[in-house]
């Protein structure tokens, strides 16, 4: 089927995208490229090369399924950027001039399955699909640009996943614009054929229509988004980033060239798109949305909810803005435009890094709505730090945010404002004080403008429905760091809030200053001969004392304290096991938080850990995993983790990440994962990196700590104390291995909850959620095995295992004063 591109400012096909590519300019997407194929040379013949009629070459073989080497190349191949499979897998040259534009477009189009620095992996699904469109793409301009940046003829099958994926979804809107709920779409026919039916017939609302419409519709142009002001997009002079700032979202992507890419991806066609468009609606009646709702589902069509804030009359305007000194950052900018890019409110999810500012992002959408707005977060201690922000970035009067939490039930004064709330205060229907149940008729009792969901990624999917089904919103905005979960209900969320609007690379806010740059590395413990004595005879709950109160481990965490206290660094050290920490830290001498420290405890040791020169170390439980805002640390050291977990892993490293001196001159911070050799944590430890290193951290394995044994008082250096520590172990009860114990007194377990139970199974990657297992990235598990025992036997010397060489490794190597426990890989290159 052929899909016409109807608006007349749309891109032609004869001005391709890649002119400077040598892209032929009059050339025909569908060409064949038969005639102009380059067969691999070192040719032996399998089964899958021969099915597809091509040779493969010596080392093919590694690649197994993943062997695209049959792929017939375009003979101006090595201009373009990106290769495409049958599956959907697309490779992407990170090196390739065009990369980042080619990014660009790929991060709207697909998902990001893994991205080191040179080679990026992405892969198309339906869900993709459906974000593209929800963010402005047409079929035809995704096909079209495809295979202009692809090194191979698009498969015909992805042409097809992309046309049915495509075609109807998105199409067709529900708008709510002056109180009056509209079907808009820019296609006649769609409504036409929706209009046929009887249940969408019934609920018609007519009234209104152009009676020049031959269709009966009422026509009219599309949203502008160019009087749209997304606040704090001014550049400041202080702005240490101002530099990057312009360049990013100022300058017109025709100074860059490859504007016609950006054109398609960008905010500019959008705006460009509203002044030109026609779109036709008809109206429904209120009581009917939900019946046309889910009867459009099912004749698949189903309809992308818009806000039209700006003409919503009936529910009156909050007075908030961002102050004057709030400035957003270039990558915040970016994806607030894809929510606000034709100048409504577009419902969906913003991934970006922990540490890397989603609250300002919602605040400054917030600021963008300007009507009542409910912030839904995990825990009572977010409510507050959501309150404060909320404060510290908008001008909002205190009067007009209230908090609802299992303390505070607070309403805010005035026809408009702001409450935020946990989760579960709003799901949880049992047991209601008599003032909870006030206050939820109050939450239940009026329309939302906008609704904010906070770490969308941990709330259990029923939670969700049961939010969503209670509260009226028009728009709906998820934010997390890590979209994964270990319990598979991630495509939940797409259809419960709305596609994914934006996600930002890691390693790109890392080498721009947003993020810490940091060097990862796994610290592997040998077990001492009576510890793994027991280890192998003992329960599983058992071996998890025993390999996390491995002495060596005790010794590895002292000295690399030691080492980075001497350093000048601040040091977080988590332990998931309370047993564990609370051993730690009183062997150590340091300070430890825990779910049952007061919070006047707590405040005294942050405190204490942020301004006094002398407590340089703390130690937190998974109570610090979120919610704690350190930016004086600057190293991560966990001795126990929880199993699997990908997200916890990802939510630690966030503690780092937003270092204060991340801006300092060759400054790295640093994470270690300290792990007892030949245990099941290495194990869990190799599944819980592997989001990290999808988003292209390298963790190097250190088998043996420079320096160490040079060290004559370190703890537990006797056999007697090992023994006497190995009978404290054995003599404690079974349930010390347990993690559950561990939680903050006024949480809505959400977190622990969904974590514990996904935390057995090991999580997983996200590519073998997907199905298939990394090319780009790789399995860190197999290149182990492959890689590393030589350097294993590494002397008296450190010795690494690299799987993943990262971007913070490349930027660490600029600088000049290497950190000695890293100098061996340096002194290697
Ligand atoms: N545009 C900005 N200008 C100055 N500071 C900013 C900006 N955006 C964010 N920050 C600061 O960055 C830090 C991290 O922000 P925030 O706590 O919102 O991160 P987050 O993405 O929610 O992290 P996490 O996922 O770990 O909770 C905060 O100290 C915040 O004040």
């Amino acid at each position: 089927m052929t899909v016409q591109v109807e608006h007349s400012n749309r891109r032609r096909r004869d001005d391709g995208p890649i002119h400077d590519i040598g892209e032929p300019e009059d050339q025909d997407i569908d060409e064949d490229f038969s005639d102009r194929l380059i067969v691999p040379k070192h040719a032996t013949m399998d089964a899958t090369a021969q099915a597809h009629n091509f040779q493969r070459d010596s080392v093919s073989y590694i690649f197994g399924d993943h062997d695209y080497t049959w792929l017939p190349l375009k003979q101006d191949h090595e201009s373009r950027p990106l290769w495409i499979t049958e599956d959907g897998h697309i490779i992407l040259e990170g090196f390739s001039p065009i990369a980042e534009k080619a990014i660009d477009f790929l991060i709207t189009i697909a998902e990001p399955v893994s991205r080191p620095s040179h080679i990026h992996e992405y892969k198309l699904t339906p869900y993709s699909l459906y974000a593209a469109v929800s963010v402005g793409l047409e079929t035809e301009d995704i096909i079209e640009v495809l295979s202009r940046l692809s090194k191979v003829p698009v498969p015909e099958s992805i042409l097809s996943l992309i046309r049915d994926c495509t075609l109807s979804y998105g199409k067709v809107k529900l708008v709510l614009k002056h109180n009056r709920y509209f079907v808009e779409s820019s296609h006649p026919e769609m409504l036409q054929t929706l209009l046929r039916d009887p249940v969408i017939k019934e609920s018609r609302l007519v009234g209104d229509e152009d009676p020049n419409s031959a269709e009966g519709l009422i026509t009219g142009k599309a949203p502008n988004a160019k009087d749209l002001t997304i606040p704090g997009i001014k550049k400041d002079v202080q702005d240490p980033n101002k530099a990057e700032a312009t360049a990013d979202a100022a300058t017109p992507a025709t100074a860059q060239g490859d504007e016609e890419i950006f054109a398609v991806v960008g905010l500019d066609r959008d705006d460009d798109d509203g002044e030109n468009d026609d779109v036709h609606s008809f109206e429904i009646s209120s009581t009917s949305v939900e019946t046309v709702k889910k009867r459009c589902n099912e004749l698949d069509y189903p309809m992308l909810e818009e806000y039209d804030f700006r003409n919503d009359t009936l529910n009156p305007d909050l007075e908030i803005d961002l102050k004057p000194i709030t400035v957003i950052r270039p990558y915040q900018e970016k994806s607030l435009s894809k929510m606000f890019g034709n100048g409504r409110a577009r419902s969906g999810i913003i991934v970006l890094p922990c540490g890397a500012g989603k609250t300002l992002v919602g605040i400054t959408a917030a600021c963008t709505v300007k009507k009542s707005t409910l912030v839904l977060c995990t825990s009572s201690v977010s409510v507050l730090q959501w309150k404060q922000q909320f404060l510290l970035w908008s001008n909002i009067k205190p009067h007009q945010i209230a908090m609802f939490t299992s303390d505070q039930k607070e309403k805010f004064l005035g026809a408009a404002g702001i409450v935020i709330s946990t989760y579960s205060m709003v799901a949880n229907t049992r047991n209601r004080s008599h003032d909870s149940q006030k206050m939820m008729n109050f939450l239940k009792s009026r329309e939302w403008g906008f609704l904010l969901l906070d770490e969308v990624h941990v709330v259990p999917a029923n939670m969700f429905r049961k939010v969503l089904t209670t509260i009226a919103a028009h728009a709906k905005l998820g934010l997390t760091a890590t979209l994964v979960r270990e319990d598979e209900k991630i495509d939940d969320l797409n259809f419960l809030i709305g596609p994914k609007l934006y996600e930002a690379n890691w390693m790109d806010l890392a080498s721009r200053g947003h993020i810490a740059n940091v060097q990862c590395a796994e610290v592997w413990c040998p077990m001492t001969p009576a510890f793994y004595r027991e280890y192998l005879r003992e329960n599983s709950r058992k071996r998890t004392l025993l390999y996390v109160m491995n002495p060596n481990k005790f010794q590895a965490c002292q000295y690399l304290i030691r080492y980075h206290e001497e350093r000048g660094d601040k040091i977080i050290v988590f332990s998931d096991n309370v047993f564990a920490l609370v051993a730690y830290a009183r062997k150590l001498e340091k300070p430890f938080i825990y779910g049952e420290t007061s919070q006047q405890e707590r405040v005294r040791i942050l405190q204490n850990f942020q301004h006094n020169p002398k407590i340089n170390t703390i130690f937190l439980s998974k109570v610090g995993d979120t919610s704690i805002d350190l930016p004086e640390a600057t190293c991560l050291i966990q001795v126990s983790s929880h199993y699997g977990s990908r997200r916890q892993e990802a939510q630690r490293l966030g503690r780092i990440l937003r270092a204060k001196r991340r801006n300092d001159e060759g400054f790295n911070a640093f994470f270690y994962s300290l792990v007892s050799k030949d245990t099941q944590e290495m194990y869990y430890s190799t599944k819980r990196q592997q989001f990290l290193i999808d988003q292209g951290y390298a963790f190097k394995v250190i088998t043996n700590l420079d320096g160490m044994d040079q060290e004559t008082d370190l703890v537990y250096s006797t056999a007697a104390e090992q023994l006497s520590l190995l009978q404290t172990v054995l003599l404690a009860r079974e349930s010390e291995a347990d993690l559950n114990d561990d939680v903050e007194p006024d949480a809505d377990d959400l977190t622990g909850n969904t974590s514990r139970r996904s935390g057995g199974v090991g999580g997983g990657s996200v590519l073998s959620r997907a199905g298939g297992s990394s090319i780009a990235g790789g399995s860190n598990g197999a290149k182990r095995s492959v890689g590393g025992l030589k350097s294993l036997s590494g002397g008296d010397q450190m010795a690494y295992i690299e799987y993943n060489k990262a971007v913070n490794l490349k930027e660490k190597d600029k600088k000049a004063d290497h950190h000695s426990l890293f100098k061996k890989f340096y002194n290697k290159k």
